[in-house]
């Protein structure tokens, strides 16, 4: 159906005087997960595979403890040519029940089957799925960075044995970020809380893992943009720290954005309103008008309460009047079969009218501004392990600590390993801010 202009479809309520947020849907919710719109938009994102998840994965994500596979489990090696015709045991199931309280009357011989694999290690109770993931990883170079359909475990890096970071060279370092994480937590319980299903039956969800190939990203080039009525309307740096180079990049990002989000997404995507992440990489060195490259596709999120605008306020967001909003649904491309899609000239007028988005950067003393002394998430420090451990009596208790104590010494000997070989890395990264930040000066 042809995108038509005209009003919006679905206008923001207002209640009381105040904006207040149009429902979000669960097929919304369902077209900002990774597997939906990567296989759409491919050529414009990371490298990334999709590694469909069993439910046995899921209750070992959920379970107390952390039982990783046994060093060296992996035979990646040899079984690397059977990958193409990876299926997943269960593919079409829905998301599994939680773990099963212990009071429901229950056949105890399923029960005591169902204990015995939950202490089984990764490679031995689902071993296809973690030969699948081993493999993946070398597939990608050796390092990925790990999400579940809609989020990545931000706030578990702490525990990584790559500081910081949500790298992962293993299995086990993936298995560990995702049990730590509230946000894959959230993923799994609660992806669609507060929503309303319009589709009769309401669309499955299939969990899924998504592995992309890890790089250095530059945190001062990764924006977060706001899409209304398949307009962009703002953008926002997405690393709360003062980036003085940025001021004189503004131009040069908005047009990267514009790009991106004119050519593949504005009349693609099956939602109006949504947000997009992106990273727009640093353009060679040699070339002098191009200062930035391709922005690259990182993620895509709902327009709901939960995603964070950054530097913006919901209430401004909903409160923007889009001047040419489009309705309709999304214009049929060859994307639309599945097909990977090539990159074309933008469907828009080259010189037509249209509004500018605003571009939003954090400010020299803005209050805004990361705090230092404030370690991110805070709140979510503890895993879920031992908060949960801690209220599962004597036993869970005991195989959490003995598993913990193992984890945390081996953490210990890699990260001294590791910062004295990152010492040198760190140096070299801020040289590559300092030589933008230098050829920004230049330029104004
Ligand atoms: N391939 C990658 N290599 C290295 N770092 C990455 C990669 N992909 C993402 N990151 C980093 O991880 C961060 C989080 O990724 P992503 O946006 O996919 O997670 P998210 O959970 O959806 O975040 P949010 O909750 O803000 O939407 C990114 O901002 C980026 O810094
Ligand atoms: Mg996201």
């Amino acid at each position: 159906m042809p995108a038509i202009e005209g009003k919006p479809a679905q206008p923001v309520a207002n209640k009381d005087g105040e904006f207040v947020f149009p429902p979000v849907t669960r097929e919304h919710i369902l077209h900002c997960s990774y597997d939906y719109w990567f296989p759409k938009y491919r050529t414009s994102c990371i490298r990334s595979e999709i590694i469909p998840l069993t439910p046995d994965f899921v209750s070992y994500i959920h379970e107390d403890g952390i039982i990783l596979a046994d060093e060296g489990s992996s035979n990646s090696n040899q079984e690397e040519d059977e990958d193409d015709d990876w299926e997943p045991t269960n593919p079409s199931s829905d998301f599994p029940p939680p773990p099963r309280d212990p009071r429901d009357e229950s056949d105890s011989s399923d029960d005591e089957d169902e204990a015995t694999s939950s202490r089984l290690p990764p490679n031995q109770r689902f071993p296809d799925l973690h030969n699948k993931i081993e493999t993946t990883i070398q597939q990608l170079g050796g390092s990925v960075a790990p999400k579940l359909n809609w989020s990545s475990p931000r706030d578990a890096t702490w525990i990584s044995r790559h500081p910081n970071t949500i790298k992962c060279t293993s299995a086990n370092d993936i298995y560990i970020l995702l049990k730590s994480s509230s946000f894959i937590s959230h993923d799994l319980d609660h992806a669609f809380d507060d929503t309303v299903t319009v589709q009769n039956p309401s669309p499955p969800f299939q969990p899924v893992l998504v592995l992309r190939s890890y790089f250095n990203i530059l945190p001062s080039l990764e924006f977060r943009c706001f899409v209304k009525d398949r307009n962009l309307v703002a953008i926002t740096q997405r690393d709360p720290n003062y980036y003085p180079f940025l001021r004189s990049l503004r131009p040069h990002i908005i047009s990267r954005i514009k790009e991106l989000f004119t050519k593949r997404l504005k009349f693609t995507f099956p939602e109006a309103d949504f947000i997009f992440d992106v990273y727009i990489p640093e353009a060679s060195y040699d070339d002098e008008v191009n200062r930035l490259g391709r922005a690259r596709l990182i993620d895509i999120n709902p327009w709901a309460p939960r995603t964070d605008p950054i530097l913006f306020g919901w209430d401004e967001l909903l409160e923007i009047n889009v001047k040419r909003p489009v309705i309709g649904g999304p214009l049929p491309t060859q994307e639309e079969d599945g097909s990977e899609e090539e990159e074309s000239e933008s469907d828009e007028e080259e010189g037509e009218e249209e509004d500018q988005p605003e571009l939003r950067l954090v400010e020299k003393d803005d209050p805004a501004a990361y705090n230092f002394s404030s370690p991110a998430f805070s709140a979510h420090k503890l895993p879920k392990d031992v908060v949960d451990a801690s209220q599962a009596g004597e036993g869970g208790m005991r195989e959490f600590a003995e598993s913990w104590r193992d984890f945390t010494r081996e953490r210990e000997r890699r990260q001294q390993g590791q910062s004295e070989r990152q010492g040198g890395q760190q140096q070299g990264q801020v040289e590559e801010i300092q030589e933008v930040q230098e050829r920004g000066a230049g330029s104004t």
